[in-house]
């Protein structure tokens, strides 16, 4: 272990973050010379919600290359709905046995946060929604959740340490206002000394009621009022949307926008979609719960071989026309204008794909844009 509680790179990528059984399994396996060819599928049962966002495959294809295994899988960004496959692992079971740990951690967390992600867009109804919930995380993973919420749609992000190209978001925290003198000298010194392309978002809810604040941060250069109501004071949020809309626009300050951020679930992004320019989300993205995907084996020796509760045979998810969608056994011949979903990802141990999140994420943005919804 290092300075900080958590495992390295290096640790990952060696098999040695994994739970002990499969150590001690393998152990056994080889002493018996035991090592089958199989295939193993990775499904989830159930989802948080009727459809979720595949996420994670960037580190699975680089945790396995250089493995004697096949992979094939969803792009990332692919919905998908309960217990279709979203990836499958070819190869003798005890070349990667060790993995499934990360596989399923990597698949699991990205997988929950890029859902919540593309839920939330929902939600908001075309309003911007900006991840600002690296803070609810550990900081080892800040990376992994500001590109997960992208890839599920988001319009930016507040942690630096954001994936390259993933375009910043932020707008200035309870303490800077608190240490000057007044919130107009706060704002006032944001205004005059912030960078250029910084947007003047004022928060406006320090001390005294928003609608009051909303319209002082005004006068002061706002572009934008962020309004972070603190739960206890909350009641209608809706109500006090509006009332500082109300404000801002009798006071002369049509053209300044509502920011609303603190604690927002899903529902309350629904509620104020259409009174609200632009949402902060912390924990209901970073926080989301993770997409329970399992790995188990559906073919042994090349033949359909599954424990109770699952399905055995190697499977392929298809989407058709009009959105629906059928899951096949592999050797059976593709329906007319199907697509097929899983695609080579990696063959003996190459990397065939190298997912860009920029594709994943408008795979996502694409299907929220689609008249028909999710299909
Ligand atoms: O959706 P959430 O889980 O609440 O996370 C995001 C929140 O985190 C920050 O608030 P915080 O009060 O921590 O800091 P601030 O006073 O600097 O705004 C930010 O202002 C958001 O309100």
């Amino acid at each position: 272990m290092g300075w900080f509680e958590v495992v390295g790179e290096d640790a990952i990528r060696n098999g040695e973050c994994t739970d002990v059984y499969f150590k001690r399994v393998v152990e056994v396996m080889e002493r018996d010379g035991v090592n089958p060819q199989v295939t193993m599928e990775v499904t989830a049962a159930s989802l948080p919600d009727p459809w979720a966002v595949f996420c994670g495959l960037d580190d699975v294809i680089k945790l396995l290359e250089g493995l004697p295994v096949d992979v094939d899988a969803m792009p990332e960004g692919t919905i998908f709905c309960p217990n279709e496959p979203v990836l499958r692992i070819s190869g003798r079971y005890r070349d990667f046995a060790v993995y499934e740990t990360a596989i399923l951690g990597f698949l699991c967390h990205a997988s929950g946060v890029a859902t919540a992600a593309a839920h939330m867009k929902v939600a908001a109804a075309g309003r911007p929604v900006y991840s600002f919930g690296s803070r609810r995380q550990h900081p080892a993973i800040a990376a992994m959740i500001e590109r997960a919420a992208w890839i599920g749609g988001v319009d930016g992000v507040s942690n630096t340490a954001a994936p390259e190209g993933i375009p910043l978001a932020g707008t200035m925290p309870h303490a800077f206002v608190m240490c000057y003198p007044t919130p107009e000298d706060a704002w006032l010194a944001f205004a005059h000394s912030a960078g250029p392309d910084v947007p003047r978002v004022m928060l406006a809810d320090t001390f005294s009621d928003e609608k009051d604040e909303a319209v002082r941060a005004a006068a002061c250069g706002a572009e934008a009022v962020r309004l972070d109501t603190p739960r206890s004071r909350r009641g209608d949020l809706r109500a006090i949307v509006e009332e500082v809309r109300w404000e801002l626009d009798i006071h002369g300050y049509p053209e300044v926008k509502i920011f609303l951020s603190g604690g927002l679930t899903r529902a309350d992004v629904a509620a104020c979609h259409n009174v609200a320019d632009a949402f902060g989300i912390g924990g209901a993205i970073a926080n989301a719960p993770v997409i329970d995907f399992a790995l188990d084996i559906v073919e042994l020796k090349g033949r359909a071989f599954a424990k109770r509760g699952k399905r055995s045979g190697v499977k392929q998810v298809y989407e058709l026309p009009g959105g629906h969608r059928l899951t096949l056994p592999a050797q059976t011949p593709a329906p007319k204008d199907a697509v097929p979903l899983l695609v080579p990802s990696v063959r003996n141990g190459a990397p065939v794909v190298r997912p860009r999140m920029e594709d994943a994420r408008e795979r996502v943005l694409s299907r929220l844009r689609a008249p028909a919804g999710r299909g």
